[in-house]
């Protein structure tokens, strides 16, 4: 069967503007509902029960603000989630997003690679799909500890220093990583092409208008699911 469309960085900037201009969201709106549905994909590939500890990467900029939306959800699904946020910026919903986490107690650390040794599970929410150029400080070495961990990794919207046009960089086998999940936001990018692992679509904001104006595909959510799995390059199963 035909795979999702895919949505390129340039499209998917432009959506997300006139989703809060005409479309008359506020970011809050379009991360809380993003959040929720990393964490959802999360539940789907392994609940609390079996996966407790979650140990969430948080970037400066929006994929970073998933994340903490979807650590506060996991929170309230039964996980336990610990947050590495390196590079907190002054900007106010991010005030608020951290403010709510440690109201729940959930802990922040600075010690990416002592957190991931009791983890179960990674979310990668560390650049989406305004990234570009080589990792910069401080964040080469979570992808170089990330390339060399076993511990399975959810990454949001994009595997984190993968090109959002052209995937994996290009050094060296075992040198970039390689989540087992991916759950991409809106629409697939077009990275999904180098990428072979368990893979949901979420983000449900969208009209068929909106879509047909990008030209991506709304995929077929089912009653009040927040995520549609789909196939590693976004084949509908
Ligand atoms: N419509 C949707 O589906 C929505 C998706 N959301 C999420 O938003 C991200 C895109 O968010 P954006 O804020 O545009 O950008 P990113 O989070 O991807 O990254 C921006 C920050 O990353 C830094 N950056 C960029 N390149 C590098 C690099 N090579 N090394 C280090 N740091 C880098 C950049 O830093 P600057 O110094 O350049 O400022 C930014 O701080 C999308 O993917 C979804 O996850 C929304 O939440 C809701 C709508
Ligand atoms: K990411």
């Amino acid at each position: 069967m035909a795979a999702l469309r895919t949505l390129g960085p340039r499209a998917a900037a432009a959506l997300d503007e006139e989703l809060m201009s005409t479309g008359a969201f506020s970011i809050d709106q379009l991360m809380e509902l993003a959040g929720l549905s990393v964490a959802q994909a999360m539940y789907a590939l392994s609940p609390p029960q079996k996966s407790p500890a979650i140990l969430v990467a948080c970037g400066p900029g929006n994929n970073g603000g998933d994340g903490l939306v979807a650590a506060r959800h996991l929170h309230h699904f039964g996980y336990k989630p610990t947050m590495y946020f390196p590079k907190q910026t002054k900007n106010e919903l991010y005030g608020r997003l951290v403010k709510q986490l440690q109201q729940l107690k959930v802990p922040f650390t600075d010690d990416f690679v002592g957190a991931a040794k009791g983890s179960d599970w990674i979310i990668d929410a560390i650049f989406g799909f305004s990234f570009s150029g080589e990792v910069r400080e401080p964040f080469p070495g979570v992808i170089k500890a990330l390339a060399e961990s076993k511990i399975p990794v959810l990454a949001v919207d994009a595997p984190s220093s993968w090109n959002i046009d052209s995937g994996p960089p290009q050094d060296g086998p075992g040198q970039h990583y390689i989540p087992a999940a991916l759950i991409s936001l809106t629409a697939p990018k077009p990275l999904v092409k180098w990428f072979g692992g368990r893979h949901f679509v979420g983000g449900r904001f969208v009209s068929q208008e909106m879509a047909d104006k990008y030209e991506f595909d709304v995929p077929p959510y089912k009653g009040s699911e927040q995520i549609v799995e789909v196939g590693s390059h976004g084949e509908k199963l």
